[in-house]
């Protein structure tokens, strides 16, 4: 077959994006496509950096430029990304593709750790992240990103002051430990907390992200209740450990989210803490807290399960001195990383299945 822009898009429909199940050229993911002589160049445009299919979806382009135009081409692909979103036209946080809810049943699961290193791990993969902390209980991300004692700058833009997010590990960070020390962070409850999230999400200068994470106080609070109202939140984390008594606070969060009026799309399930691994002995697995706890709550809720962190020194170390793990290489880094790209992965499904999530009007 002749070797021709036409050959080509023809060719490429027959390559398939895995999760979307749409072709290629349908999802306008085949660009700038070059050609001299038998040589033949082309981008495709992934819907994160962080594709976990990256290099399925490249083989497959290669076997079907093969199969359907000639083994003699020589074929060079480029693999690119634009982030996809729903959000359209919305006054509040306009340059926001995304914004992903970390949320968990129970205190201390692990939520903040896994908001840390996700954010992180995306930037890796070369999006644009940042946090939002709301964790008026214990606002951690401070310590977390090691910027305890940083302030924030204000921008004056007429009669708006807006806050500059701290930058840190290529993340743009807001958190309310930076406006109280955390030993009064408990004052903040009710609608003081409240009026600071909306300053964050409406006064703060976020710019160009493709990701948001908002990481929610524990259980369901006034806090989760002004996140909906205020934004359409593109999907929900939710951060479990595997034992019975986590498990059951689990899922209060996940009802609350899947709720008619809330009706926010569960990304999906992250197990953090599933098992224990000794870092120099990273094959023994010790289940102390149970097996696959937050697996069986995924299937039973009927959501994505995107993974599961392990128990590990070096997670709790890393945040204590504000290093996340994701920035060390090793088992506990690719754990981090694979729940990175499934994260990204289910927003990419999400956006190309659902319209834009509707802020929530509830009438008290
Ligand atoms: N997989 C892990 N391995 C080891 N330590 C962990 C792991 N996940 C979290 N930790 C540690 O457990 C503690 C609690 O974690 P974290 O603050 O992330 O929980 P949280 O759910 O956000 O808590 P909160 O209820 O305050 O919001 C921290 O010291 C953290 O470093």
């Amino acid at each position: 077959m002749e070797l021709t822009n036409t050959s080509v898009l023809n060719a490429l429909r027959h390559v398939d994006d895995p999760d979307i199940k749409k072709d290629l050229v349908t999802l306008n993911m085949i660009q700038d496509i070059e050609i001299e002589g038998n040589k033949l160049s082309f981008t495709v445009m992934l819907t994160t950096p962080a594709c976990p299919l990256k290099e399925v979806i490249k083989n497959d382009c290669l076997k079907a430029i093969e199969e359907h135009i000639g083994s003699d081409v020589e074929v060079d692909i480029l693999m690119s990304s634009h982030v996809t979103t729903t959000r359209d036209n919305t006054p509040l946080l306009p340059g926001v593709k995304n914004i992903i809810a970390v949320a968990s049943g129970k205190g201390g699961v692990g939520k903040s750790t896994v908001t840390a290193n996700l954010a992180v791990a995306l930037a890796r993969q070369g999006a644009k992240v940042g946090i939002i902390d709301a964790d008026i209980f214990g606002p951690s991300m401070p310590t977390m990103f090691n910027c305890e004692h940083e302030q924030p700058g204000i921008r004056k833009e007429g009669e708006k002051n807006l806050i500059i997010p701290i930058e840190q590990y290529g993340i743009k960070l807001i958190s309310i430990g930076f406006l109280t020390p955390a030993e009064n962070a408990v004052v903040w409850r009710g609608p003081m907390a409240s009026s600071a999230l909306k300053q964050f999400i409406g006064d703060t200068e976020w710019g160009e992200l493709d990701y948001l994470f908002i990481d929610l106080p524990p259980g369901t609070s006034d806090i989760h209740l002004t996140l909906v109202q205020t934004v359409p939140v593109t999907g929900v984390v939710l951060v479990t450990t595997p034992q019975k008594v986590a498990l059951a606070d689990a899922q209060k969060g996940l009802n609350m989210f899947m709720q008619q009026q809330i009706n926010v799309p569960i990304l999906g399930v992250v197990e953090n803490m599933a098992y224990f691994t000794p870092e120099e002995l990273p094959d023994n697995k010790y289940h102390i807290f149970g097996k696959d706890g937050g697996k069986k709550l995924a299937q039973k809720h009927d959501v994505p399960f995107l993974g599961e962190i392990p128990l590990v020194q070096g997670i709790r170390e890393g945040g204590d001195i504000g290093y996340p793990a994701i920035m060390q290489e090793g088992p506990t880094s690719d754990a981090f990383m694979q729940v990175a790209e499934a994260t990204a992965q289910r927003v990419a499904i999400r956006n190309a299945e659902k319209a834009e999530t509707k802020k929530v009007e509830l009438k008290v």
